[in-house]
Parts: structure tokens; C-alpha cells; sequence
């Protein structure tokens, strides 16, 4: 919505539009500061502007509402005095005119008393003349506290039957937190959940209630209302579950809404299913963008990092609002962009979700050998994991980390008390499948996901450990260059992971024409999202240079800085009996990625030997293909 306060010089349009912003968290404009230098010039010098003046002020004025109203709405400070210059200004439907109106005597000691502003008070005469009172809008008079005259504004603006601009179907911890962001950016959002009865009724309208700041938010336990609450063309953003329940969302949707509707699907889904939603809502005639929405709670209630892509009209109809709310890099930068075509935004976050699981299976592997390994406590595990933060291993991650290590529960250490058994919803997983199908080597990043199956097998794991008498055992080396070189292997660790993620990146963009720009991809994943960090900031350079991490002279350095302490605490670790999965999968594709004599050729001749697959030879011309009668060569050699 769009509200324009006008009235005279000293009415109080700025008190009024500022009070009304910080109410309704529009941001607000005065139209003062739009005037051109020729205007201002002349208003200093106490010379009246003609309508010739205001002509191209009040245009340039009509262009800004419609953008801002694009963007979700804003307050507008404007004297607006004759009704010819107000129907310049009367370019959107959902425009609320405040009218401030206020006795002569008490105009001139208003003016008289104003500091810093370049309006002559001898100009208040030739205002009051010219002055149109229009017959619409809300007229008040302002002999009254500016807190009275907002409440009585306030109760005049018929909230309810202003349409929103968009909607957010799953009220569950994400879609509560994105729809108070929006709310708070002055966006009208309505908010819709499923009732289960019995056990989900009124959440939406609930949730609703209890944020009543927000006048904008609205909260609806009926489809219909809900559909109808929504802007045209409507834009619903899901936020539920991946898998059937998108599905059946977009069933019921499909009957519901109108061509050239939009709905974006925020969850983390399987890009594939998302490519076929594309299609099948195209022949419907709807717009279907996917998304993929990282920070977790905290994130998306303050800033997210938003990946999406699919329809690019669609994506330009939403992204003022996303602007909005999307997390900001060191540059004051959204952390959003159109990510490319089909469910790319989807595929984006899998892999991002993917890099998070090697991440923290790597940070959680340092954290055991410290534990462990070197007896630390866990409050000097904390200061650990601190010092690394700004020994430029800063992360998102390992800050996180270092707080759970001092969290307790009474005199017990609350992660001590936590179930060994980690939990994963499917993105690791399908990044792992996505790497198989396109031939890209994954392994540190499959290895998180393994380890999460393994440690789910916790009973399992418990009745072998006795078999086994498997005991962790402490290290007999110098603590302090132990620290060192843990904390070594984890940053080249944490280097191979993000190569990792970024090569299924490449090769996926290649074979599918996805065109992905990996600067622009690390960028927005600066902030806001789970894996944000210093080394993020560098892929966003390096990833200009080059489209392999390995490639990259800086890399190439740190490489071969760090890479003897990975192997040497994998080795230690090893020796001592803890599993390494992430550390170990990581030492050995990096010798895999650098060795030039492998061993495959062993492979090789071993398949041809007992199948006949036949090898390409070293000396041989490219491609060739051979096969060998190897049963015929060991009896002429005779063993
Ligand atoms: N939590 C996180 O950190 C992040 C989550 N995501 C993704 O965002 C999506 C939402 O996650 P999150 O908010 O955490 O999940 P929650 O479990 O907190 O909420 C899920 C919401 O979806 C609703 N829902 C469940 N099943 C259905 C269905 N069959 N039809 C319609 N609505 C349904 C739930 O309603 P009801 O209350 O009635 O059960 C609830 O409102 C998921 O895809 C998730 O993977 C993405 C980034 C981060
Ligand atoms: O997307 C996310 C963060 O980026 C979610 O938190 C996601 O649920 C994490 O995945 P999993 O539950 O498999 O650990």
C-alpha cells in the first residue's frame, strides 16, 4: 500500500509519514527531497514554484509510488496541494491520501520554530491559497499529539480488505520466520497452514494474533480466503515438506489458481522433481519458480540466502520482495539472485546442503580428537574452536560449535547429553546420487553422509563397540603442535569439501546448459546461509580466476602448506582408533585428484583379464581399444 500524507509547509507531514513508517514498517520518502536543484534554489530564495516547476517533480514522483509499490509499498510526505497535481500522483489503485489540515497561527509558529529547511515560512500564505481541499482520503486536523493523530489515522485504514502481495502456505519454523521478515519489511503477507483436526487448527490465524505489530501480516484457516487475500496475479511461496506433500500442495493449487499465477516452492525438494513440477505446471499456465532458502531459523527471520530459479518473469514479479528480505554481503548486496533455469535454485541448494554436511562432520571429527585425543575440556575446546575463527577459518559453522560446547543443562555439558545419532532429511543423500549419475568424484562429501547412516545405527554400534572393546586412545604428542596440526587438517579439509560441492556445481551447469555463474553463487552464500565464511568471501574472487579450486594459484599454495598435517592426523587418528570419514576421504581425493600414475591400470587389466572389457594402452594412439588373451600369455610364459 501506498500512503501520501500531504498539507501545507508546517502541517507536519514529516512527524505524521516517519510515525506512520516505524507503525506500519512502509519506509518512507518525503517528496521534498525529490524536488530538482532549479526548485530548490528558488523555494530558498522564497520564490513560489509555478506548476511548470512542478511538473517534472510530480512525474518523477508518479514513477517512484509505482516502483515502490512493486517493492511492497511506502509512505509519501507530500504537500500534494492542488487536486491536478494529487491525480499525477494517483498512479495505483491501493493509494491511502491523509490530508493534515491546521489553523493559520499555528502553521506560522510551527514554521517559525524549524530549523535546517530550506522552505521560507513567508511561503505558508501562497500554500494556503493555492490549497484544494480534496473531497477523499482522511482529513485531520493536526491540533493534536502526533501519537493521536496516527492511532486515529490508523483506525481509518481498512487493513483487512487490502490485498496482499503475497502468500506463504506451512506455518512450520521457516514459514513463520520468512513471513515476520517480510512483515517487518512492511511487506503484506498472508499466511495460510493445513488443519489436521485434532492436532493442527488455527495455526495460521493464531500465529496472526500473536503479531499484531505487524498490520500488514494476515493470518487465514481457509484456502479460499487465503487465495483471496492474495494481489493478481497471486504468488504463493510453500513452504512445506519435500516430497508428496509439494505434490499434493500443487494439485490443490492447480485447480485454484489462475494463469499467469506464481507459486515458488522454498523447501528443500530434489531439483528433479522441481524440473517436472515446472512442466507440469506450465501447461496449466502457471508460473512455478524453485527456490532454495538457507539460514535456517534465524536466517530466515533476519536474512536469508535465497537461490531461486525457473520462470524469469516470475522471478522479476517477486524479487523486490526478496530484495527485501534476503541477507546482505560486505558490499550491502542482496544475498539473492536468479540462479538460472528449470530447478537449478534447487540444485544449488542441494549441493550447498551437501557442503554443509562435510563441513560439519569435518568440524565434528576435529572437535573428537580434541575431546578425546588430547583431553581438553570443553569450555577449552570453545576457546579453541574461537581462536581458529580469527586465525582465518571464520565460519558460521565452527561459531556455532564453539557455542554448543559451553551450553549446559544444570552441571551437564547439554551436548553430552544429545543422542549420538544424527538425523538427515534427503539433500545429502541426493547430491551423492546426483555425483554418481554425472560421473563427478564425491567422496568427502559422500562420507558425511555415510557417517550420518552409521551413527544412526546406534544400537548396532554399541553391541560392537563391545565386541571389539573399542576405546578411543589419547595421544602421547605435544598438545600444542597437535592443536596446530588438527587444526590444519580441518582448513584443508574444509578447502576439499567446498572443491567438492563446486565441481558437481560445474559439471551439472555443463551438461544440463545451466550456464551457473559459481562467483555470483559464492557471493550469496557470503551470508545469511548455513555455510557462510572467510573462505566463501575468497571462492567468490577465486571462482572469477578459474572454475577449478585446485587450479587456483592461492589454493595451490595453502595445498601444499597443509596437506602433511591432514595426512598426519588421519594417520594419528587412525592409529588411535578414531574414525576419521570426512578427514580421510578428503587426504585421499586430494592424492586421487594429484596423483598422475593411479592405479587403474591394475583395475584395468584386472576387468579385461576375467571380462574381456578391454584397455586403452599408454603407448597406443588415444582411444584405441585392447584386449588381451591373458589365460594364453601366462601358459607361454609359463607360471
Ligand atoms: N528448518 C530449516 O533449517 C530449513 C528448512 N528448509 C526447508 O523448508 C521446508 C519447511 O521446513 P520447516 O519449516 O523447517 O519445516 P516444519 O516441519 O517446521 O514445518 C513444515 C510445515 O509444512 C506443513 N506441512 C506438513 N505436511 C504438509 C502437507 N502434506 N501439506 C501441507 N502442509 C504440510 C506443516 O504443517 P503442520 O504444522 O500442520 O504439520 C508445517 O507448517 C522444508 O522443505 C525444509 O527442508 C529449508 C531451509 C532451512
Ligand atoms: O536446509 C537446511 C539448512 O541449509 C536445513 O536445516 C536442512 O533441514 C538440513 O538438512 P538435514 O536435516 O538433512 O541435516
Amino acid at each position: 500500500m501506498i500512503i501520501i500524507v500531504t498539507g501545507v509547509s508546517g502541517s507536519g507531514k514529516t512527524t505524521v509519514g516517519t510515525l506512520l513508517s516505524r507503525k506500519t514498517k512502509l519506509p518512507f520518502f518525503d517528496a521534498d527531497d525529490f524536488h530538482p536543484t532549479s526548485n530548490v534554489e528558488k523555494m530558498t530564495k522564497g520564490i513560489p514554484l509555478n506548476d511548470h516547476d512542478r511538473g517534472p517533480w510530480l512525474e518523477n514522483l508518479a514513477s517512484h509510488i509505482q516502483k515502490w509499490n512493486r517493492e511492497g509499498g511506502a509512505i509519501l510526505a507530500c504537500s500534494a496541494l492542488k487536486e491536478s497535481y494529487r491525480n499525477v500522483l494517483q498512479v495505483e489503485k491501493n493509494i491511502f491520501w491523509v490530508h493534515l489540515k491546521g489553523d493559520k497561527l499555528l502553521l506560522e509558529e510551527r514554521l517559525q520554530n524549524r530549523k535546517n529547511h530550506y522552505m521560507n515560512p513567508s511561503l505558508l500564505d501562497s500554500q494556503l491559497d493555492t490549497w484544494e481541499e480534496p473531497e477523499y482520503g482522511f482529513h485531520i486536523d493536526v491540533n493534536q499529539s502526533p501519537e493521536s493523530i496516527i492511532n486515529e489515522i490508523f483506525t481509518h485504514i481498512n487493513f483487512k480488505s487490502m490485498k496482499s502481495k503475497l502468500g506463504i502456505i506451512g506455518m512450520g519454523v521457516m514459514g513463520k520466520s520468512l513471513a515476520l521478515n517480510f512483515a517487518e519489511k512492511g511487506i503484506g503477507v498472508s499466511v495460510f497452514n493445513r488443519t489436521v483436526a485434532g492436532q493442527e487448527e488455527k495455526v495460521a490465524s493464531t500465529f496472526a494474533e500473536e503479531n499484531q505489530e505487524y498490520p500488514f501480516l494476515k493470518g487465514f484457516d481457509s484456502m479460499e480466503d487465503f487465495l483471496s487475500s492474495l494481489e493478481t496475479p497471486k504468488k504463493i511461496l510453500l513452504m512445506i515438506p519435500a516430497g508428496e506433500a509439494v505434490d499434493a500442495q500443487l494439485d490443490q493449487l492447480g485447480w485454484l489458481l489462475e494463469q499467469g499465477d506464481i507459486i515458488i516452492d522454498g523447501g528443500n525438494s530434489f531439483y528433479k522433481d522441481s524440473n517436472r513440477r515446472i512442466s507440469v505446471m506450465k501447461e496449466k499456465e502457471i508460473n512455478f519458480m524453485a527456490m532454495g532458502v538457507s539460514g535456517g531459523e534465524e536466517g530466515a527471520r533476519k536474512g536469508p540466502s535465497i537461490m531461486p530459479s525457473g520462470n524469469r518473469e516470475a522471478f522479476d514479479a517477486v524479487s523486490p520482495f526478496l530484495q527485501k528480505i534476503a541477507a546482505k554481503d560486505k558490499e550491502g548486496g542482496p544475498c539473492l539472485t536468479y540462479v538460472g533455469p528449470e530447478g537449478s535454485g534447487h540444485f544449488i541448494k542441494m549441493v550447498h546442503n551437501s557442503i554443509e554436511y562435510g563441513e560439519m562432520q569435518a568440524i565434528a571429527e576435529s572437535v573428537h580428537l580434541l575431546k578425546y585425543g588430547l583431553k581438553l575440556s570443553h569450555p577449552e575446546i570453545s576457546r579453541i574452536l574461537k581462536t581458529w575463527l580469527g586465525e582465518g577459518l571464520n565460519s558460521y559453522l565452527l561459531e556455532i560449535t564453539s557455542d554448543i560446547f559451553l551450553a549446559k543443562e544444570g552441571d551437564q555439558f547439554l551436548v553430552d547429553i544429545i543422542l549420538d545419532a544424527a538425523g538427515q532429511k534427503g539433500t545429502g543423500g541426493w547430491s551423492l546420487q546426483t555425483a554418481l549419475e554425472y560421473h563427478v568424484p564425491y567422496s568427502p562429501l559422500a562420507e558425511a553422509v555415510t557417517a550420518r547412516q552409521l551413527s544412526a545405527q546406534k544400537s548396532y554400534r554399541s553391541e560392537l563397540s563391545k565386541v571389539f572393546n573399542h576405546r578411543f586412545r589419547a595421544f602421547g604428542e605435544d598438545k600444542v603442535i597437535l592443536m596446530e596440526r588438527i587444526k590444519n587438517a580441518y582448513s584443508l579439509c574444509r578447502i576439499l569439501n567446498h572443491e567438492t560441492g563446486f565441481s558437481l556445481m560445474k559439471e551439472v551447469s555443463d551438461e544440463n546448459g545451466w550456464d551457473l555463474d559459481f562467483s555470483e553463487i559464492a557471493r550469496i552464500w557470503t551470508n545469511g546461509c548455513i555455510i557462510r565464511s572467510g573462505l566463501m568471501e575468497e571462492l567468490i574472487h577465486i571462482y572469477k580466476e578459474t572454475d577449478s579450486l585446485l587450479k587456483h594459484k592461492k589454493t595451490i599454495t595453502k595445498i601444499r602448506e597443509l596437506k602433511t598435517d591432514l595426512a598426519y592426523i588421519v594417520g594419528l587418528g587412525l592409529q588411535h582408533d578414531f574414525a576419521l570419514p570426512v578427514f580421510s576421504a578428503a587426504a585421499n581425493y586430494l592424492l586421487g585428484r594429484i596423483t598422475e600414475d593411479s592405479a587403474a591400470n591394475i583395475i584395468q587389466a584386472q576387468r579385461d583379464y576375467f571380462g574381456a572389457h578391454r584397455y586403452q594402452r599408454k603407448d597406443g594412439p588415444e582411444g584405441g581399444s585392447h584386449h588381451t588373451d591373458w589365460l594364453s600369455m601366462k601358459k607361454s610364459t609359463g607360471k
